[in-house]
């Protein structure tokens, strides 16, 4: 298999002592991979190093063979944030020929545009200012950037958050669709249900380190068994309880 995210024994410590050590993982081509822990775990960390926005003290990110953080890389990389923000006074085409303008995008953006906004089902909206969408459009504008984009891999932060149970379906749809056309996704959430119903494999962080990584049941009368095995061991894993 062919690996599109390669996160190699990575620490990075804040000036306070916390943060992430000597984690590692790989997201696959064709492959949802789910990033579980408890608040504090070392998620965020770990996503910004795979963004290339943190450095890491040792340890690399490769993301198709590319240092992470290198322009090729991020050419590569969505990020689908868990605040999706739009700038509010450009419409939502306007934010997404800037967003080709960006990304250096050749040949007809206004299809390309048009194609994507389609795709996530806002072709009606193309005129509607960013301040003017719910928090569930705002993501799927950012899901049509990455469709611009053609990403290969997809890093999702807490994705579920204010979504209808709709939408949630649409989105576990869509990032089956992506990874049937061969890009990986890394999906950080505390939403297990979502994470059953779409990822195949978990990676679980405690305290900056990884402490499981998991294949995610097929079949659903064992999601329930294994998702109070989840919930036991943060439980476990948490301080404050
Ligand atoms: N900028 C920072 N400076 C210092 N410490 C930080 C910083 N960001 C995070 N930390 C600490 O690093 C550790 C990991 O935090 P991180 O944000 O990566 O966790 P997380 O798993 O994303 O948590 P959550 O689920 O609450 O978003 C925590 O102990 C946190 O307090």
């Amino acid at each position: 298999m062919n690996n599109i995210l390669i996160v190699k024994n990575i620490t990075k410590r804040y000036r306070n002592g916390s943060g992430i050590h000597n984690v590692h993982f790989a997201v696959n081509q064709g492959e949802i991979v789910g990033l579980l822990g408890a608040n504090g775990a070392g998620k965020t960390t770990a996503i910004r190093c795979c963004l290339g926005l943190l450095g890491p003290d040792t340890g690399s990110v490769t993301v198709g063979e590319l240092p992470a953080g290198s322009p090729e890389a991020l050419k590569s990389i969505a990020f689908i944030p868990d605040n999706p923000n739009l700038y509010p006074l450009l419409t939502v085409q306007e934010h997404l020929y800037f967003r080709a303008k960006a990304f250096d995008l050749k040949g007809d953006i206004k299809t390309l545009v048009e194609t994507a906004l389609q795709e996530v089902g806002l072709f009606e909206f193309a005129t509607r200012m960013g301040g003017e969408l719910s928090r569930g459009q705002r993501q799927r504008v950012i899901l049509a950037g990455a469709v611009l984009q053609n990403a290969s891999l997809y890093v999702l932060d807490e994705p579920t958050a204010g979504l209808d149970p709709v939408s949630i379906q649409w989105l576990i749809d869509w990032l089956k669709v992506k990874a049937q056309q061969g890009a990986g996704v890394l999906v950080s959430t505390h939403n297990l249900d979502f994470l059953c119903k779409v990822a195949t494999r978990v990676v679980v962080l405690s305290q900056g380190q990884v402490i499981r990584e998991d294949m995610v049941p097929t079949e659903e009368e064992k999601f329930q068994h294994w998702q109070e095995q989840i919930v036991n061991l943060l439980k476990g894993e948490r301080k404050d309880d």
